[in-house]
């Protein structure tokens, strides 16, 4: 029998991380170093966002949506006349880069498991939120959305909301 000094295939179905509140849970997958691999779960109406992690933490981000259908939100806080632009996404789209100037967030239109690559450690310290869950409601008619306190407590951003068309 062959003595193995080490697993030669790790599944990465029970993550070492786990952080659960009334909106779902976050899993860390995997961490080594700036490069970070989560899945989060939510039920249908939270809204998660808008976050943006500032210099020296920033953070690029590879979306995708392995089960159910978001509309995603990103925006330049930086840009005076930004806009926040959004899309849907459903696991047919792929995956999606959402580049480190960009806050981002998400709603769920229904129950989603969301899972995205980072590249750049969390940093909590150097984390920005963005509160617009009101002008994505007035101008979406989202209903019933569901945020975290620190969603809620975020800066407000007031900003036009267009969808992005795919090409
Ligand atoms: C995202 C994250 C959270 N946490 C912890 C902090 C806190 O106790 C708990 C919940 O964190 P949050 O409320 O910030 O989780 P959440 O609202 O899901 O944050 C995420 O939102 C989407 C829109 C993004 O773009 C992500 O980059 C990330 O900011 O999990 C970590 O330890 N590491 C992480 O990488």
């Amino acid at each position: 029998m062959v003595e193995l000094s080490q697993a030669p295939f790790v599944r990465l179905q029970k993550a070492p991380l786990t952080f659960g509140d009334e909106r779902g849970r976050i899993e860390v997958l995997y961490e080594a170093g700036d490069v970070v691999l989560k899945r989060s779960r939510s039920v249908k109406g939270v809204f998660r966002g808008l976050h943006r992690q500032t210099a020296p933490s920033l953070q690029n981000k590879i979306i995708r949506i392995i089960s159910g259908r978001i509309y995603d939100f990103v925006t330049d806080p930086d840009e005076p006349d930004g806009v926040i632009w959004y899309r849907e996404i459903t696991p047919e789209t792929g995956w999606v880069h959402i580049a480190s100037n960009l806050a981002h967030g998400f709603y769920a239109l229904e129950e989603v498991e969301f899972e995205y690559f980072c590249d750049g450690r969390y940093d909590e310290a150097n984390e920005e939120s963005y509160f617009v869950a009101d002008i994505l409601r007035d101008s979406l008619s989202l209903k019933d959305m569901l945020l975290s306190a620190k969603d809620r407590s975020g800066t407000p951003l007031h900003r036009p909301v267009r969808h992005f068309e795919d090409t």
